[in-house]
């Protein structure tokens, strides 16, 4: 039974509910789901441990971020079993997000060491200004890439000063439990982080909580707005990383391999369950027939990943259901596949690939994280640019193109946080991240990051004028 880790001490308060394996179904888990008192204890642990952990120098915290990734590196293999045994996702994937978690510890902690403060001279009036923690965050992270996301977080809200509850999905709560137990085998002073599992009912309480000072959050645009009204009344800062319906747009004059495989990994990668992930291709007319026969093609060699949870196996499969409904081509999958195994009975849908939709229909505007894409062709630049920008969301977009000119000038004009020319999902640590539109609100990423986990104050002397 995995329990709440508060204070430093492991916690087993609170009803337990079940986590499933989503390669076969079977209950892997069992979980602590945590209540008021629960809740209530975890911020009132963060609150005692905020004052002293703020007052440490940043150097000091930075060394902390350090002892943490030692702390990972020395139990990796722990965290990619409890990932892998949640996720369903494959070894290759993982073994990329943990040294990505490690990295983005070890980032944060230089990052934050060795940020100048602002400092201005004008006039015999000296301005300068200097960042303090916002207290207690309340960091509440999605399934899929558990420990990745959850890093992203708690790396930055710490080196800056701040103590942190962290709510895990209710499907992945195995890498928060061994960083738990990472946090207290390196001597993490108690309270500074404290993990409660739980459902969605769960964060709720956590984010209502009058003791939270600011809610990071990583997970569906329509939690993230259940969130906003929450704390609306009390005006926390929040800082959200929500879904996508990302698009990818393959012009005639690309390397059509390289876009074909580039597009493979976009739309199949961890069964489509990265936010990042491609769901709408539209490709220049003259290619468009063989790429869309391409990528189906190779669809069909892609080795299908589990979906997260049978209730959002169901989602995707309606979603397949749907593409029929709404008068789609279906160019590959559409399905559930067979193993002849205990796979059966998980949680796997068919990679698919679709085509011959409105741009107004569901199935393209919502977004439905599953190893599925439509594919579309276009006739002009703009008209590219415009089906891209055509969405409510606007978190990434993937070009493909041997016209330099134009990817800096289609680039510049996608309204999403994170444009790739010719690759897909590579990324500098210190870069912003995050989405337009119902993609999210705010940056993380380097010092944005910290900008968010601190609040500036500016303070202004009047200085001894000389002798004129
Ligand atoms: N933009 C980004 O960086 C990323 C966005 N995502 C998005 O996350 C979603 C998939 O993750 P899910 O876990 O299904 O999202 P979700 O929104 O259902 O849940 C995310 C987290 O919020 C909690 N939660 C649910 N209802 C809540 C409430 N009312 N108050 C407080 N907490 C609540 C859940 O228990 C979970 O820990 C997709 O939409 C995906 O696009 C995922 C990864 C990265
Ligand atoms: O590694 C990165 O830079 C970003 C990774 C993001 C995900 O894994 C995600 O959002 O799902």
């Amino acid at each position: 039974m995995l329990t709440h880790f508060i204070g430093g001490e492991p916690v087993g308060a609170g009803r337990p509910f079940p986590v499933h394996d989503p390669v076969t179904g079977t209950v892997i888990r069992q979980v602590h789901e945590a209540d008021p008192e629960v809740v209530d204890r975890a911020v009132r642990a963060a609150r005692e441990a905020a004052r002293d952990w703020a007052a440490l120098p940043v150097g000091e915290r930075a060394g902390w971020m350090r002892r943490l990734a030692e702390g990972v590196e020395s139990r990796f293999d722990d965290l990619v079993s409890a990932e892998i045994t949640d996720t369903g996702t494959s070894l290759d994937q993982t073994r990329l997000d943990i040294p990505r978690g490690i990295a983005n510890l070890r980032a944060f902690a230089e990052i934050a060491a060795q940020r100048p403060d602002d400092a201005f001279h004008l006039s015999g009036v000296l301005s300068y200004t200097v960042r303090r923690p916002l207290g207690v965050v309340a960091a509440i992270v999605p399934w899929n890439s558990p420990f990745l996301l959850m890093t992203w977080k708690l790396a930055p809200a710490l080196v800056a000063g701040n103590t942190v509850v962290v709510k895990p999905s209710e499907h992945t709560p195995g890498p928060a439990a061994v960083l738990a137990e990472i946090c207290a085998d390196a001597g993490l002073p108690p309270g500074v982080v404290n993990v409660i599992f739980g459902h969605g009912s769960a964060g709720r309480l956590l984010v209502e909580h009058p003791g939270v000072d600011a809610v990071t959050f990583t997970g569906s645009a329509g939690t993230g707005s259940a969130i906003m009204r929450i704390v609306a009344d009390r005006v926390k800062p929040i800082s959200f990383e929500l879904g996508g319906k990302n698009a990818g747009l393959v012009f005639e004059d690309c390397d059509l391999d390289r876009a074909v495989e580039g597009s493979v990994r976009s739309v199949f990668t961890n069964g489509g369950q990265t936010c990042l992930c491609t769901e709408r291709l539209y490709v220049e007319r003259p290619v468009f027939e063989e790429f869309a026969a391409r990528l189906a093609a190779r669809a069909q060699e892609v080795e299908p990943q589990p979906m997260i949870s049978m209730e959002h196996r169901e989602k995707v499969l309606s979603f397949y259901a749907l593409a029929r409904s709404e008068g789609a081509k279906v160019l590959t999958g559409g399905g559930v596949p067979t193993f002849g195994d205990p796979r059966d009975s998980g949680y796997f849908v068919e990679p698919t690939v679709v085509t011959g939709l409105s741009e107004w229909s569901r199935f393209n505007r919502e977004e439905i994280f599953g190893p599925v894409c439509h594919v579309a062709p276009f006739d002009s630049e703009t008209e590219a640019i415009d089906l891209a920008n055509g969405s409510e969301y606007g978190l990434a977009a993937t070009l493909w193109t041997a016209d330099l000119g134009r990817a800096h000038r289609v680039a510049q004009r996608l309204e999403a946080g994170l444009v790739w020319v010719n690759t897909w999902n590579v990324r500098d640590l210190r870069t912003p991240y995050g989405g337009a539109k119902l993609s999210g609100i705010g940056r993380e990423g380097g010092v944005r990051s910290l900008d968010f986990y601190s609040e500036p104050t500016t303070i202004t002397i009047k200085l001894e004028q000389p002798d004129a």
